[in-house]
């Protein structure tokens, strides 16, 4: 068998958000995968490792082995996965639309999630919590405003898209950084309705394979 027909290989940390993200694309386009975890407290961090950075020099999950290469970066990973795997689509055909659909995906992929990551919440110390909050709730006041221009039943429309893949994890976030979520009606009925759908039950961080004991549903 060629590598092109080996099953894929997803390098995950199950309360990850970006590796959430690429978990759900991967459920909602029926595509299966191994695991291979990564630990990012363990060890003084797994993704710091000889070993994993021979996987993804960046040193972050997710990164997927695929199709004889390795991809790191959620949104790129699933952009292949749409260009490879277009059923059910991940992006709307409406060029307006489409283009909604990338406006809140960057917004969360670029201007929250950064912010408030563990590379940045180790350098905050005491600090840690009320940063991450801040950072969510800015973030969240801008996107809740967008929704209520995009969102039919989901963020964009009525069609599952790439921005949601990016709001469940964020919206997981803010509930572990105790962000007050009353100020985000929009957000948490998308979030609600899309925890609904068996793509984003079965990718949850709770399920992993990577799950502590404690945390587990
Ligand atoms: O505290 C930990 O268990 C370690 C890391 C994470 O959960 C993942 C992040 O860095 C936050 C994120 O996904 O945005």
């Amino acid at each position: 068998m060629s590598s092109a027909a080996a099953k894929p290989i997803l390098y995950s940390y199950f309360r990850s958000s970006c590796s959430w993200r690429v978990r759900i694309a991967l459920a909602l386009k029926g595509i299966a995968y191994d695991v291979v975890p990564v630990n990012l407290l363990k060890d003084g961090g797994q993704q710091f490792s000889a070993e994993f950075k021979a996987v993804n020099p960046m040193q972050q999950v997710p990164a997927l082995k695929i199709d004889g290469i390795t991809l790191s970066q959620s949104l790129a990973i699933i952009h292949y996965l749409e260009d490879t795997c277009p059923n059910p689509r991940l992006l709307p055909q409406d060029l307006k639309k489409r283009a909604q659909v990338r406006m809140i995906a960057d917004h969360i992929v670029s201007g929250i999630q950064p912010l408030q990551n563990l590379s940045i919440l180790k350098q905050m110390g005491e600090k840690k919590m009320e940063w991450a909050q801040n950072c969510i709730a800015s973030g969240f006041q801008a996107l809740e405003q967008t929704l209520q221009h995009t969102a039919g039943r989901y963020c964009v429309g009525d069609e599952v898209s790439m921005a949601d893949l990016c709001l469940v994890p964020q919206v997981f976030n803010a509930e572990r950084f105790k962000v007050d979520m009353g100020p985000y009606p929009t957000i948490t009925r998308i979030n609600k309705a899309l925890l609904e759908l068996e793509a984003f039950k079965v990718s949850h961080p709770s399920l992993q394979p990577d799950t502590p004991a404690e945390l587990r549903a």
